[in-house]
C-alpha cells in the first residue's frame, strides 16, 4: 500500500539542492524546509530530495535505503529516507558527486567543475521517484522542482514518455540559470533531437533552468511582483522571453516567514505589540553587545554581500545618515570587496556602526529584535524574507521597491498614514539618491514617537506567516492532478 495515500494526503516529492534544518547558504532553505509543514494543512504530504553532502552522510547509517540507481553520472547512488524536526527527507547519496570538502555549489578555487552533473544526478533520480516511486511504495502525484540545480527534473519526466505526475518549477532566483556546455547534452543524458531554441538550446549551450521552464507544466516565482518582472529584460536575465511566452502557466506565490522561528514573543528577552518595553531592552543589548550610542533609528542589515543587494550603495547614503542621528549593525558575508568596504565603514563611524563579517543564525534574531529599522536596498529581489523578519520585530522595512519587496511593504506616505495601513518606507529607482531620501524619511518617521509607534503596530499585525501562500500552493497542485 502507498504511504500516505492510506491517511487521505496526496503526495508531492519537492528537490533541491538545500534545506532548513539540514544546509542553509540562502533564502532557498528556508523556503524549502518551511513548505511541508506549511502544506500538510492543506491535505499534501511533502517529501524533500537533496543531496547527502559530505556533513550529512553520517546521518544515513540509520535511515533505510529507499532507492538505487547503479549508474549515477559515474558511480553509484542511493537514497535513504529519514525525518528531520517534522520534515520527511530524502537524500541523495552519491560519494562520487557530493561527499567532498567545501560549499555546496563550490570550493574555495570556485565553482564545482562537475555541477552540471552533480545536480543532473539529482534531478534524474527526481524524475525516476516520480515515474517508479520509491522502495516503500511511496510516488508523488506531483513533481516541484526548486532554481537551476532541480531544473532538469521536470526535463526528464516530459522527455520519458507519457507521465502521469505533474510538475512545478519554482524560481527563486533568475539569476543562477545552471549553465552547462552544449557538448555535454549526451553525458547529462539529455535527448540530442531537442537540442534547438524551442527546448534545450540557450545562447549555443544548456541552462537547467530554462530546461524547467520549457517542460514543467507550471512556473511559479516567490512574488507577484517577480513574475511581472521577470518578463522585462532588465530582470529576466535572458529568460523574458521564455517566461512571458508562457505566462498563463506563471505564478507567483509569496513566500512565507516560519512564525515559530520568528517570534518576538520568543526571543530571549521577549516583547510584542502590548509589551514594546521588551523591544527597548533588545535595542540596548545590541547597542551594548557592539559598543553603539545611536540617539536617532537604528538601522539593520543580514544580509548576503551581493551586487543583487544593493548593499554598494551604503557607504554613499551612510553619512548624511549617521549625521542625522542614524546608527547602523550589519551582519553578512560575501563579495570580498563589500565585506572590505563594509569594515571600513566602523572604522570611520566608531560608535555608530558595527558590522560582523560571517553567518550568525543567533546573532540575527537578536539583530532584528534590537534594530528600529531594517534595510533592504536590492537591485532586484524575488521575494526577500528579512523585510518580513522586520515586519514580524516591529523593526521598519526601508526597502527598494522591486519584487517581493514591493508586495510586502506598504510605504508610509500621508495617505498610507492617514488610513493607518503604512508598515514601513520604499523607495525607486534603486539608487543612492532615493535610499538616501529614504533614509531622511525614516528619520522624520522615527522623530514622532505617535507616527512610529503606529507603523510599528501596523507592522507587526501584518501575516507573514504561511497560510495564505500554502493555500496557494495547494491549490496549484490540485490544478495539476488528473481529472
Ligand atoms: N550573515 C548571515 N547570518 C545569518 N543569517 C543570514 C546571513 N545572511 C543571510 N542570512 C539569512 O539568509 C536568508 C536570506 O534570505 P533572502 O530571502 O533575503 O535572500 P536570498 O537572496 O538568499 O534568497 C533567494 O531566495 C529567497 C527564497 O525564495 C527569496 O526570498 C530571495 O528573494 C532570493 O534572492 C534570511 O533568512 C537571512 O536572515
Amino acid at each position: 500500500m502507498e504511504k500516505g495515500r492510506d491517511m487521505g494526503m496526496k503526495r508531492v516529492l519537492s528537490v533541491a539542492s538545500e534545506c532548513v534544518p539540514l544546509l542553509k547558504t540562502g533564502g532557498l532553505a528556508d523556503v524549502v524546509g518551511a513548505l511541508p509543514g506549511a502544506l500538510a494543512g492543506q491535505g499534501w504530504e511533502m517529501r524533500v530530495l537533496m543531496p547527502a553532502y559530505r556533513a550529512l552522510r553520517p546521518r544515513l547509517a540509520e535511515w533505510p535505503v529507499v532507492f538505487v540507481e547503479e549508474d549515477l553520472f559515474g558511480g553509484p547512488g542511493r537514497v535513504c529516507a529519514g525525518e528531520v524536526e517534522g520534515v520527511s527527507m530524502l537524500l541523495l547519496d552519491a560519494p562520487h558527486l557530493f561527499d567532498r570538502e567545501g560549499g555546496p555549489y563550490n570550493t574555495a578555487g570556485g565553482d564545482w567543475p562537475d555541477n552540471p552533473q552533480r545536480f543532473a544526478a539529482l534531478s534524474w533520480v527526481a524524475a525516476k521517484i516520480a515515474r517508479h516511486g520509491l522502495g516503500d511504495g511511496w510516488r508523488p502525484q506531483i513533481l516541484h522542482a526548486h532554481d537551476w540545480q532541480a531544473g532538469f527534473a521536470p526535463a526528464y519526466l516530459a522527455f520519458g514518455g507519457p507521465r502521469d505526475v505533474g510538475t512545478v518549477i519554482t524560481i527563486h532566483n533568475i539569476a543562477f540559470q545552471g549553465w552547462a556546455e552544449a557538448t555535454m547534452v549526451e553525458a547529462l543524458r539529455l535527448p540530442a533531437h531537442e537540442f534547438h531554441p524551442a527546448a534545450l538550446e540557450y545562447y549555443g549551450g544548456l541552462s537547467s533552468l530554462k530546461a524547467a521552464m520549457v517542460t514543467a507544466d507550471r512556473i511559479t516565482t516567490v512574488s507577484p511582483s517577480y513574475a511581472a518582472e521577470l518578463m522585462r529584460p532588465e530582470f529576466g536575465m535572458g529568460l523574458q522571453g521564455l517566461i512571458a511566452a508562457r505566462a498563463a502557466d506563471v505564478v507567483g506565490i509569496l513566500n512565507g516567514v516560519d512564525e515559530g522561528v520568528w517570534a518576538p514573543e520568543a526571543e530571549p528577552l521577549p516583547f510584542g505589540p502590548r509589551k514594546m518595553k521588551g523591544k527597548a531592552a533588545n535595542r540596548a543589548a545590541l547597542c551594548a553587545e557592539f559598543g553603539l550610542e545611536v540617539p536617532g533609528p537604528l538601522a539593520v542589515v543580514v544580509s548576503r554581500l551581493t551586487d543583487q543587494k544593493g548593499m554598494d550603495l551604503l557607504p554613499q547614503v551612510l553619512p548624511d545618515f549617521i549625521a542625522a542621528g542614524g546608527g547602523l549593525v550589519l551582519l553578512g558575508s560575501g563579495d570580498k570587496a563589500l565585506e572590505a568596504e563594509m569594515l571600513r565603514l566602523v572604522e570611520r563611524y566608531p560608535g555608530r556602526v558595527a558590522v560582523r563579517i560571517g553567518y550568525d543564525e543567533a546573532l540575527s534574531h537578536r539583530i532584528f529584535a534590537g534594530g528600529d529599522a531594517v534595510l533592504v536596498p536590492s537591485r532586484f529581489e524575488p521575494c526577500g524574507l528579512t523585510q518580513m523578519y522586520g515586519l514580524r520585530y516591529g523593526t521598519i522595512p526601508v526597502v527598494a521597491a522591486v519584487g517581493g519587496l514591493a508586495d510586502t511593504v506598504i510605504t508610509a506616505n500621508p495617505a498610507a498614514l492617514a488610513a493607518g495601513v503604512a508598515t514601513g518606507v520604499t523607495f525607486h529607482p534603486t539608487d543612492a539618491i532615493a535610499f538616501a531620501e529614504a533614509l531622511r524619511r525614516l528619520v522624520q518617521l522615527h522623530s514622532d514617537r505617535t507616527v512610529w509607534t503606529q507603523l510599528q503596530k501596523r507592522a507587526m499585525a501584518q501575516p507573514v506567516g504561511w497560510g495564505a501562500s500554502a493555500a496557494a500552493y495547494a491549490r496549484l497542485y490540485d490544478s495539476l492532478l488528473p481529472a
